[in-house]
């Protein structure tokens, strides 16, 4: 080991400090000071009178060249001269040092100058001495450090900001940690023998233009090599530590060579990548940026649970579609699509923010709360809020139209357009419920009819259980003010005309109507008062075996009606008394029974009374 890297002994290195800039002895015997005393001696330069500029762009190293000559010139000078006399003459002079040594500088570092950059005491890697762990010689205009062979036990090597080509001297340097060699002229990777714990190395802006083997280096777990002329990532497998690797502004074309390693930071923006390919096993993952490359698809960053961080500014994303790769990564928060095709897309960011709803960042802005709840009201709507955006659409359609007043015979006064409102998830058997009931209670009840744009299934009758028409004519309906309500459902559209319960009305009978809960809420702000019953399935098993049987619906549709039923559920549960009452649907016999004893309850009647109402062939319905 060098004598220069061992730590001064007591006053020893003190009482040595005054000779550093006279002291041209060999490096070896080259006393060292402590932490403190490594600074330059500022105190003896004539800090007020610096030209900004000239020191700036000057290197620290030939600053303490200069410094320390300014010593030895200033210790020379003093004698001759007089008071007063020496300041002018001293700026000339130090500027004028300082140009000489620029010039004559050989970028050969010596052990001076090590001396000065050595910093920060410690234990030896051996633990029997008291040494300098770190050395800082960045911008130094250094070529050759041969000479840092015998600093052995540096732990911190800062070399950056250089001209140096060789780094082999780090093959003496069993305990180093840390490396960093960016901006320098280096062509080799990797030259020297393994330091067994080497975990940071920035070899940023070299001209290295090949990665080669790096099994030796377990212990690495920072690399960076941005700013070279690299094509291929490789030589990385056995890097098992590896949780960060920047190869950013490098000629890399396709993502390879990083299997499994646990890399969490990985940067490659700024190459020629296309695809996003081996990445899958990275499951560590947790940012990435690919910024400015060629990529069009997000496809490859599925899977990625821990990944929190996506920049993909500046590439070739075009399709809304392609989020849909991203769109189950659990934690993502952060996405960076700026400067993309996909950003010219009209609904782009609510229908982002809508998709992604954990980011709390897009495009470099932060998401707030408001627009989260806009891409939700958007693109799916709670029950509340299709009811709310319903019920004005109708409010202003029919205030729109020629005013009339409507001449229903009305039971009584306060129960005005008497409905009985069954409400539930699709094909639940409350459409069948609502018929059974009519025609037990037909003095009573007549089914209301809603209209649909769905074309009817097989034994379905137009007026009997909906009036089908066409798109056209439904939204004609629609513009005229005529619906109390409307719904869409399964890509097709269903509505409560106002005639058709001013037309049972008008005969003095109460209607009833199936629906969905949106429809119960949009009815909820009209002033309609009906009865509602919550008519719902709570054997989801055999609720959904129903429907498969049925053959009318898909896979999707029935996996959409099922997840509902816990909708109604949960509604029935946080708003006690929104339902008037509740019917399980399991089993459809049972439920009338007990539609059939509510429905009495309702209207006073004995189970005599409703028994004699059911109508036998021929006979006439009952008005009340
Ligand atoms: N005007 C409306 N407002 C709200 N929901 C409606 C309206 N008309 C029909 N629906 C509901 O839309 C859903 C889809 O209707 P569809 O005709 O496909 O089902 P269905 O077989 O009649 O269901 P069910 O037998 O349970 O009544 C059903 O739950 C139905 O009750």
């Amino acid at each position: 080991m060098a004598a220069s890297q061992r730590a001064p002994q007591g006053p020893r290195a003190v009482s040595l400090l005054g000779g550093l800039g006279s002291s041209r002895t060999g490096a070896q015997s080259m006393p060292l000071r402590s932490e403190k005393e490594c600074q330059p001696c500022w105190s003896h330069f004539p800090m007020g009178q610096k030209k900004k500029g000239t020191f700036d762009r000057t290197s620290s190293y030939l600053l303490q060249q200069i410094i320390h000559r300014y010593q030895e010139l200033d210790a020379d000078g003093e004698e001759d001269r007089g008071e007063g006399e020496g300041e002018a003459e001293s700026e000339e002079s130090s500027d004028s040092e300082m140009q000489k040594l620029e010039e004559e500088f050989d970028g050969v570092l010596r052990e001076e100058a090590v001396a000065a950059a050595l910093h920060l005491l410690g234990r030896s890697g051996s633990g029997t001495e008291q040494v300098y762990l770190n050395l800082t010689l960045a911008g130094c205009d250094l070529i050759d450090i041969s000479i840092l062979r015998g600093y052995v036990h540096l732990q911190k090597l800062d070399l950056s900001v250089n001209k140096i080509e060789d780094l082999s001297c780090v093959s003496y340097m069993p305990y180093l940690l840390e490396l960093n060699a960016s901006k320098n002229k280096l062509t080799t990777f990797f030259n020297f023998k393994p330091p067994k714990n080497l975990k940071k190395v920035d070899f940023s802006y070299n001209q290295i233009s090949e990665m080669c083997d790096l099994s030796a280096y377990h212990a690495l777990t920072k690399l960076i090599l941005d700013s070279n002329d690299i094509e291929e990532i490789c030589g990385l497998e056995m890097c098992n530590n590896l949780t960060y690797l920047s190869l950013a502004s490098n000629k890399i074309t396709a993502i390879n060579g990083l299997n499994t390693l646990p890399i969490k930071i990985l940067c490659l923006s700024n190459n020629k990548i296309e695809k996003i390919t081996g990445l899958e096993h990275l499951k560590a993952l947790q940012n990435l940026d690919l910024s400015h490359n060629q990529i069009s698809s997000l496809q490859g960053l599925e899977n990625h649970d821990l990944l929190e961080v996506i920049n993909l500014e500046d590439n070739k994303i075009a399709e809304l579609s392609e989020i849909e790769y991203i769109e189950n990564l659990p934690i993502l928060r952060i996405l960076n699509l700026l400067q993309n095709p996909i950003q010219e897309k009209s609904e782009y960011w609510l229908f982002i923010i809508f998709v992604l709803l954990r980011l709390t960042e897009l495009d470099q802005k932060k998401i707030k709360v408001e627009e989260k709840v806009a891409a939700v009201n958007k693109y799916d709507p709670p029950p509340e809020v299709v009811a709310a955006q319903d019920h004005l659409t109708h409010v202003v359609n029919s205030v729109m139209q020629p005013q009339r007043i409507f001449d229903s015979t009305l039971p009584s006064l306060d129960a005005p357009y008497p409905m009985l409102v069954l409400a539930g998830p699709e094909a639940c058997g409350k459409r069948e419920l609502a018929h059974r009931l009519c025609r037990q209670f037909s003095t009573y009840f007549r089914y209301g009819a809603c209209h649909t744009t769905r074309q009817p299934y097989f034994g379905e009758g137009d007026r009997v259980d909906y009036h089908f028409i066409s798109q056209e004519v439904f939204d004609e309906m629609l513009n005229m003010g005529k619906f109390i309500l409307t719904f869409s459902y399964g890509n097709h559209n269903y509505g409560l005309s106002r005639d058709t319960v001013e037309g049972i009305a008008r005969d003095g009978l109460a209607s009833c109507i199936h629906m969905e809960i949106e429809g119960v809420r949009s009815l909820k702000y009209s002033y309609f008062e009906p009865r509602y019953i919550l008519v719902v399935p709570m054997n989801k098993k055999k609720y959904e075996g129903y429907l498969r049987r049925k053959g009318l619906f898909s896979r999707a549709e029935i996996e959409f009606a099922v997840s509902r039923v816990d909708l109604y559920i949960k509604i029935n549960q946080k708003f006690p008394g929104y339902f008037d009452a509740v019917i399980n649907a399991d089993d459809l016999d049972i439920a009338y029974q007990k539609l059939n004893q509510l429905i009495r309850q309702y209207l006073g009647l004995t189970e005599e009374t409703a028994k004699s109402l059911v109508p036998t062939a021929g006979d006439e319905v009952t008005r009340v």
